[in-house]
Order: C-alpha cells, then structure tokens, then sequence
C-alpha cells in the first residue's frame, strides 16, 4: 500500500496577540483522503489556526505547511489547490447562483459543465436562477461550499459547515464531504456539533486554551474516557436501568437473557461530546 501524502501540516504552531497566548504548542498532520475535525469551546484558536495554515496570519513561532508548502510563502499555484469555506465567502449578492459559479470557474479555468454537476450535487439546481441574496441560509451555505470545491481543491479547510442547517441539508453536505475525501481531498472541519464529528471525522483534535489536549479517531477517544464500564437494558416492561459491569450482572444479565426479560441491552461508553465536556470543562455552543 502507498503512504498517504501529508497535505497539511503543523510544527510547534503558537501564536500570540500581545501578552495573550492564543495558540502554545500545536502539532497536526493530515493527509490526502481525511477529514480532521478540529474541534474547542469558543475562542480556543480554531480560526487563528486555521488563518495560519492557509497564509492569512503569521505564526509567532514555529512552522505551517501547506501542500508541502510553508504557509508563509503560499504563492497563487498552492491557492489553486485550496478551498476555503468561512463567513467571508465572497458570494456577489446580485449574482444569481448560476452566474456567481461561472464568475468563479472562468478566473479558475473551470469547465461549465462542473457547475451543473455541482449544483445537482447540493441540490441548489432547480434555484440556479435565483440571484444569491434571495437564497435561504441553508442554500447559501451549500452554494458557498459549491464556490470552494469548484475547482476540486486537493485540500478544503471548511469553519462550522452545518451549523444552523437543517438535518437533511446537513446531511447532504455530510455525503458530499465523503464522496470529496473518497476521492482524496484532505479537509480540515472546525465544529460545535459532536456528532457530525463522530460520524464524519477521520481524526478528530481537541483544543484547549491553545494545546491539543486530545487526538485520535473519535471512537479511540471515546473509550480513552470509558471508565467506569456499564450497561444500559430495557426490560421486557419497558423499565430501562443501568448496571455496572461486574460478576454480579454477568449472572444478573444471564439469567434474564435464559427467562427471555429483556428487550435491548447496551453499553455505555462515553460520546465525544461527554469527552468535550469533561476535557474543557466546558458545555458546548
Ligand atoms: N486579531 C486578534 N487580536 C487579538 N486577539 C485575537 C485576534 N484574533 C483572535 N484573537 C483571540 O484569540 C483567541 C482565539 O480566537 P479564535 O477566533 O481563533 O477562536 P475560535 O476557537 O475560532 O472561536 P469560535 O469558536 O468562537 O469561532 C480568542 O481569545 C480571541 O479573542
């Protein structure tokens, strides 16, 4: 099996803002074909970061690379090779959302036909006319996703995705992220919701008043937490309780499971979100 490329990485990443230490000591790799859910309570650094791999801020020490790239010096050919998706999108308001697609994929040398692919993808096709500023947040923020993988970027940085999208436009978004990383594009996703990041992330980093105080897939994670082991059973009454994992209800357990008592049984390892909580000591957004 060929290595995956490392698409973008972080060495020894802080960065201050006068006396505050926004970012300490961050170290990140991704590579082609993952999604990186990178995840902290709000003012952690996930945009400063995210402003430093992609050349907008400069690092007060150490280095970010790019598409093998530092960021520093991040010339047109890497921007061609990067998608961004933030608040400031650069969608023309008056544009309809045909027009702001074929602006953008005239100055990147995109085909047309990418365009009516795209639209059917995030289901914008049948609004294609509509001029932007008429879309509903949910359109718009599929065609500002549409505006930045236009050009099939070989790196997406995207900040909160679906936030305030309902289920299933999230979840179209969702399947498109998947099928762009099945085809090898490395995205780095910043989040507040936990189980987008549990279902969609390859890795998942969490941030903490600027240290990475946690890494891995979301299930290792998970069970990094699961201490104190238990299961969940809804007896055959519907009466739904919680025991731990011990001798005693191995034999409690057996003997419901030989007289046929219960209906579901279930362990209860810790979601990422308990992690967050219990890691930040903070609630989510
Ligand atoms: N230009 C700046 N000057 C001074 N402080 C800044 C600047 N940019 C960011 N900060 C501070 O750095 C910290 C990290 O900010 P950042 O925007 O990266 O957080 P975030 O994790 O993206 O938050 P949110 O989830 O709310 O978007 C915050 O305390 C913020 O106030």
């Amino acid at each position: 099996m060929t290595e995956k490329k490392v698409l973008i990485r972080l060495d020894h990443i802080a960065k201050s803002f006068g006396s505050y230490q926004a970012l300490k000591d961050i170290n990140i790799s991704v590579h082609e074909g993952e999604i990186l859910g990178f995840l902290g309570p709000s003012g952690s650094g996930k945009t400063t970061t995210i402003k430093i791999i992609t050349g907008q801020l400069k690092p007060t020490s150490g280095e970010a690379f790019v598409l093998g790239k530092k960021s520093t010096e991040i010339n047109e050919l890497v921007y061609e090779q990067i998608g961004i998706v933030s608040d400031n999108s650069g969608i023309y308001e008056k544009l309809t959302v045909y027009d702001n697609l074929r602006y953008f994929a005239k100055i990147l040398a995109v085909k047309k036909e990418r365009i009516d692919e795209l639209l059917k993808i995030v289901g914008l096709y049948e609004h294609k006319d509509k001029p932007a500023e008429k879309l509903s947040k949910g359109q718009g923020q599929r065609l500002v996703l549409a505006r930045a993988v236009l050009h099939n970027p070989k790196v997406l940085f995207l900040d909160e995705p679906t936030s305030g999208l309902d289920p299933t436009t999230a979840m179209a978004i969702h399947q498109l992220l998947i099928s762009l990383k099945e085809n090898g594009m490395a995205i780095f996703l910043t989040t507040h919701n936990m189980e987008e990041a549990t279902k969609l992330c390859d890795h998942v980093a969490l941030l903490n008043e600027g240290n990475i105080v946690e890494f891995g897939t979301p299930k290792e994670i998970c069970l990094r937490y699961n201490e104190d082991k238990q299961f969940r059973l809804v007896l055959n009454n519907q009466e739904e309780i919680t025991l731990p994992a011990n001798a005693a209800t191995a034999e409690q357990i057996k003997e419901w499971i030989v007289n046929d008592t219960f209906e579901t049984i279930h362990t209860c390892e810790p979601t990422l979100e308990h992690v967050f909580v219990k890691v930040t000591g903070k609630e989510l957004r």
